[in-house]
């Protein structure tokens, strides 16, 4: 599925009316009755339904669901916030269909305290005011009906976009509206992954209304949302004559003297992801209690690191910021060249002042930063980070010749292409010490036994974020994951998703 900029969206249904002949008013009908056939096995008889239409195009949308719930009887009150004799081309076409079948416009400016009450006593609230077009703050007028909207106690759901957030998912303090569940249209837009707009969207449901997906070759769209489908069809299939050599040798440099966990978490999220051998790296004066907590794995003192055949390479979780582990990651970022490498966390800082040493590289690096790294590794800050997500990884990603897997709500994976993977899973439980060490782990496990580096990676992202779904689906509340945890929750999800993939 793919996600797009507000301008994609507009060239896509352009092109689509102009090129492919499906017309703008073909287009708002199988909007509207998209969003209709979503809301209405939801709806009660007797529900009092309030449609809210603005003056543009997702107005015209609101005309569709106003005049299809008029016909099926419903309850519906129809409120419109621009002037009718403004209105123009397919909604205008819609705004005639709808009062030809007999329904009823009111205007907001000639009754507002009638509109007010109407909302406080609808069960639903259908908001088709503003969509994809606006530019800026929504005008004095629409901010009122906002707020109104806001302020209602039925439940709200957003045609498109909640009414006010641009959907480019620009930082914005004005008025928006608080979707209970937001019923986009064809495909998510950025804003459904940027804050502040995210919090806006409520429950997202994605409506298809009939755009080709020529349409999209031809804009040239490069995001996706990762779709478990795309995970179970190309998860590794193990050859069931292989041996332990051919899952991959992982070498693991992380770990120090007040941070052993994160060795650990990364190694035995490594073995849980099916690598076959795997060599860890620490000091030597940890390694007693990770030997005793993990035999499955294979020690090499940290002063001997070297990559003795090693197949693919983890570096930073907890290796601490010793001036000395600076050398060591940028020296294994040259020697293994030719072999998968991801680094992460403290690697990420001793990296920082290194990073020419990644477009030189063979086999891209995978890097993956949260926010607060990321801001290290552009010199900006977490808030210029958030602010384009997007935009900031594709940039560094083109540059640097990496994958770059940039931690957060949705976790966004760049290709050194600029092909962007947008993750849908995981929750806030993940919000906690070790939970990235996990990933680091999965992430090596997954590039030694995948064909494709985007497929590892992004199956990595993906199955990390199942995980802790699987735990606070079952036992676990959002307050008690650990690392661990985790970790053991990664069988469970993989057991499902090769499940899946054996019932195709
Ligand atoms: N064929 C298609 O394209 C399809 C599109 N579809 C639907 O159309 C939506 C996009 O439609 P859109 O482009 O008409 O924009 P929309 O968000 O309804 O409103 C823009 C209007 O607001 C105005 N305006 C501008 N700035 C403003 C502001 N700050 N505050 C307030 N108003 C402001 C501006 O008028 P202006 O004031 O500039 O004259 C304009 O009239 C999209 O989200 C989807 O729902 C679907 O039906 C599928 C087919
Ligand atoms: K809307």
């Amino acid at each position: 599925m793919h996600v797009v900029s507000r301008e994609e969206m507009r060239n896509i249904d352009q092109y689509t009316i102009t090129h492919i002949g499906l017309g703008g008013p073909v287009l708002m009908e199988n909007a509207g009755r998209a969003v209709y056939a979503a809301l209405e096995p939801e709806c009660k008889a007797g529900d009092r339904i309030c449609v809210v239409i603005g003056k543009g195009n997702n107005g015209g949308d609101g005309f569709v669901i106003a005049r299809m719930l008029f016909d099926s009887g419903a309850k519906v009150s129809t409120w419109l916030a621009a002037d009718p004799q403004k209105i123009s081309g397919e909604a205008a076409n819609h705004m005639r269909a709808y009062c030809a079948c007999g329904g009823t416009l009111l205007r907001i400016s000639d009754e507002p305290e009638t509109f007010q009450q109407q909302l406080d006593r609808a069960d639903w609230i259908i908001d088709a005011l503003l969509g994809t077009g606006i530019h800026g703050a929504p005008y004095p007028a629409d901010q009122q009906v906002i707020r109104w909207i806001n302020a209602s106690k039925g439940t709200v759901i957003s045609v498109d976009l909640p009414s006010g957030v641009p959907a480019n998912g620009e930082a914005f303090d004005h008025p928006a509206v608080l979707a209970d569940q937001t019923m986009t249209l064809e495909c998510p837009k950025l804003a459904q992954f940027m804050q502040p707009a995210a919090r806006h969207f409520g429950t997202v449901r994605v409506l298809p209304i009939g755009i080709p997906n020529k349409a999209y070759q031809q804009v040239g769209v490069q995001r996706e949302l990762r779709m478990r489908s795309d995970v179970v069809r190309t998860l590794p299939v193990r050859d069931p004559f292989s041996h332990k050599g051919n899952h991959g040798k992982g070498l693991l440099i992380a770990g120090s003297k007040n941070m052993p966990g994160a060795a650990f978490f990364s190694a035995k999220a490594a073995l849980r992801s099916g690598i076959g051998l795997l060599k860890v790296s620490v000091p030597e004066v940890i390694q007693p209690i990770l030997a005793a907590q993990l035999p499955e794995t294979m020690y090499l003192p940290r002063v001997q690191v070297a990559l003795d055949g090693a197949s693919g390479v983890g570096i930073g979780p907890g290796l601490g910021r010793d001036a000395r582990e600076e050398e060591l990651v940028c020296r294994l970022v040259e020697e293994s060249d030719t072999i998968p490498c991801v680094i992460d966390a403290d690697g990420l800082f001793h990296l920082r002042n290194h990073l020419d040493l990644l477009p030189k590289r063979h086999k891209p690096a995978v890097l993956s930063p949260h926010p607060g790294e990321m801001a290290l590794l552009t010199h900006s800050s977490v808030q210029d980070v958030e602010r384009d997500r997007f935009g900031i990884s594709k940039a560094f990603a083109e540059k640097y010749q990496v994958y770059l897997v940039l931690k957060g709500k949705a976790t966004l994976v760049t290709a050194p292409d600029g092909r962007q993977i947008v993750n849908p899973t995981g929750n806030a439980a993940m919000a906690k010490g070790g939970s990235g060490d996990v990933l680091t782990g999965i992430l090596l496990a997954f590039l030694l036994q995948h064909e494709q580096m985007m497929d590892a990676v992004s199956n990595a992202v993906y199955v990390h974020g199942a995980a802790a779904e699987e735990l606070a689906a079952r036992e676990h509340s959002l307050l008690d994951v650990l690392a661990s945890d985790l970790i053991e929750a990664i069988p469970p999800v993989l057991h499902q998703l090769y499940d899946e993939k054996t019932c195709r």
